[in-house]
């Protein structure tokens, strides 16, 4: 069963803005699906629908085989702008609403990287520690599907790779689902098992990506990584 199956997907927000048109796409289970897109080309637009938090003008999104009708905790997101709660220390944050037992939080906290920091107020944490809380309480949560939209994108480069890594350990001691949403053509070929790129209404490119994992500084020298890049680039323009 595919993770995602959608067909005919329309967003129209008023006449003249209709960031998705007629979109078909298949999501399997457990792939690492990248969307890139030039921006306004309604890869948010795209996320909130597969969320359930937007209803499409028309089309159906059908996530494990079940039409999606709204929210679902089968289905979890992270977002750039996430706010984790101030008012919750770090392990509180994670096992907010979790199915996941004392132990599991205390896997995924360690995971990321916040061992000894449980007991800490987010005010007390930087911004990339925030975001690993963020992606701990998700994972805790233990959805089928991974919903991300640019969480890096207001983190340094450094931050970034080191969350990168830990995503994609997280991915691959799971198994889930993760759909994606990037501008940036690096992070979506350190990441991705395949590359959609969203523009003009529809899928503009659909490529697979084989390089083997961990990528990042490995494939700043690869022909065949830049060559990717450079058709990436291309079709984004
Ligand atoms: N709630 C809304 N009402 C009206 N228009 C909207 C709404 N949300 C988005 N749009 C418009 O729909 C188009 C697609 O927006 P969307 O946010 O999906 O693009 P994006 O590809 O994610 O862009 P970016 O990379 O800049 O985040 C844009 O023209 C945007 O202005």
């Amino acid at each position: 069963m595919n993770a995602f199956e959608i067909r005919g997907l329309t967003v129209q927000y008023q006449p003249g803005i209709t960031p998705l048109k007629n979109l078909d796409l298949d999501v399997p289970n457990g792939q690492f699906l990248c969307v890139l897109g030039p921006s306004g080309q309604g890869k948010s637009t795209l996320l909130r629908c597969l969320a359930g938090l937007l209803v499409p003008t028309e089309g159906v999104i059908r996530a494990q085989g079940k039409p999606v009708e709204g929210p679902d905790a089968s289905r979890g997101m992270v977002f750039q702008q996430d706010a984790i709660p101030g008012w919750l220390r770090v392990r509180d944050n994670v096992a907010l609403g979790s199915r996941s037992t004392d132990e599991q939080v205390a896997h995924f906290i360690r995971a990321v990287g916040l061992e000894g920091r449980e007991k800490d107020w987010p005010r007390q944490l930087s911004g990339g520690m925030r975001k690993r809380v963020a992606i701990a309480a998700v994972f805790a949560n233990d959805p089928d599907i991974l919903l991300m939209d640019e969480p890096f994108s207001s983190l340094d480069h450094l931050t970034r790779t080191g969350l990168h890594e830990t995503v994609l350990q997280l991915w691959e001691e799971t198994g889930k689902t993760i759909v994606f949403v990037t501008h940036d053509v690096d992070e979506a070929i350190t990441l991705a098992d395949r590359i959609v790129i969203v523009g003009r209404g529809g899928v503009r490119a659909d490529v697979p990506v084989t390089f083997p994992r961990p990528r990042g500084e490995n494939l700043r020298m690869d022909v065949d990584a830049n060559l990717l890049r450079a058709a990436l680039l291309e079709s984004l323009k």
